[in-house]
């Protein structure tokens, strides 16, 4: 059993689990997806200089990873900054912050944002896709990965002080690297020694989510405590999603608010619009699984920030929940999703 046994640890400490109220699984406050930046459609080549105004939003908003500037939400902390504000005047509590090694984490400015504005930020540990992946880490032992994320826990990420209290978004491909593969079988490993909560970024096919998992409890990780995120853009048929269900990690519908004709990595996938992902929330709710379901909006470029038009992040709590109810979903179940599931897996064992 850890110290931080029955606590979970945001930048500013440890802290008692019935503090975190209405929390974001999956969000990221500064991060950089430049390495992501993919070609706009042909004749269309000029719209990734232009300039962020009215006129371009929606062009935007369909082609967020063609554009160079969109991409570096870490450009944005003044901007998140007003945003938490307002999350917080919604009913907003807690953000856990999935920028891991890779997409520029920044641990400085998130425990600035929390001091700021009052809201409890958990920061993650670990590493994203391969593509990131310096060649260091991918020469580095399964042991000493380990050691890496139980540092980042136990004494601080990045040369500071600042802890973080999960491990993840840890990044997997499809296929999986070796380098991936290592990560994960570090991840578990620390999850045995912490008793911590883990979350992970699948890759974009259906197969991924089950390979994880078999390769985290091959390694002895606990299923429980781990969360499969961007469930919405991955697992799109209900028997198939109804059998992952069934190996009991959390199940994580985290794009809300992203609304795309062309889902450009992964242009085979119809990505879907909030209300589709309404549907899966309670059809998982209704088949017996609403003590599994997180939601987020996974925020990580400009374009979704208020300031440029976007949703921002009260989107859930100000249009997505009244929707859930109009649609029948009790407050009961909106509750374990946005507070008691949330606490559950960020508690420490
Ligand atoms: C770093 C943010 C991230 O990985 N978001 C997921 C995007 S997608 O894979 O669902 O397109």
């Amino acid at each position: 059993m850890s110290e931080l046994s029955g606590k979970v640890q945001t930048v500013l400490g440890v802290m008692d689990p019935r503090r975190l109220g209405r929390t974001l699984t999956h969000e990221h406050l500064t991060m950089s997806f430049a390495f992501c930046y993919t070609p706009p459609p042909p004749g269309q080549e000029a719209c990734s200089e232009m300039p962020m105004t009215m006129n371009n939003l929606y062009w935007l908003k369909q082609n967020p990873y063609s554009h160079r500037a969109n991409l570096l939400l870490n450009e944005e902390v003044e901007a998140v900054k007003g945003e938490l504000l307002h999350f917080k005047e919604v009913g907003g509590g807690t953000i856990v912050e999935n920028t891991t090694t890779g997409i520029c984490r920044d641990v400085k400015a998130l425990r600035r944002l929390s001091e700021e504005t009052g809201v409890h930020i958990i920061a993650g540990a670990g590493f994203y896709v391969a593509e990131t992946h310096s060649s260091e880490t991918r020469s580095t032992s399964v042991e000493k990965l380990t050691d890496i994320l139980v540092n980042e826990i136990l004494h601080g990420a990045d040369g500071t002080d600042i802890k973080c209290g999960v491990i993840g978004e840890i990044g997997c491909s499809w296929p999986m690297t070796e380098s991936e593969q290592k990560v994960l079988q570090a991840t578990a490993e620390a999850q045995t020694q912490l008793g911590c909560p883990v979350i992970i970024h699948p890759g974009r096919n259906s197969d991924s989510p089950f390979h994880i998992i078999r390769i985290l409890q091959e390694a002895g990780a606990d299923i429980s405590k781990t969360v499969m995120s961007h469930l919405d853009r991955t697992i799109l048929e209900r028997d198939k999603l109804l059998e992952f269900a069934k190996l009991g990690s959390y199940l994580e519908y985290d794009l809300f608010g992203m609304e795309l004709l062309n889902y450009a990595f992964c242009p085979v996938v119809d990505m879907p619009c909030d209300i589709e992902r309404i549907n899966w929330v309670r059809f998982l709710t209704d088949e017996g699984y609403g003590d599994n379901l997180l939601m987020a909006h996974d925020i990580h470029t400009k374009n979704r920030l208020t300031k440029y038009g976007g949703h921002g992040f009260s989107h859930i709590l100000t249009n997505i929940v009244p929707k859930m109810k109009q649609r029948g979903i009790p407050q009961s179940a909106i509750d374990k999703i946005l507070v008691e599931n949330p606490k559950r897996w960020l508690t420490f064992k």
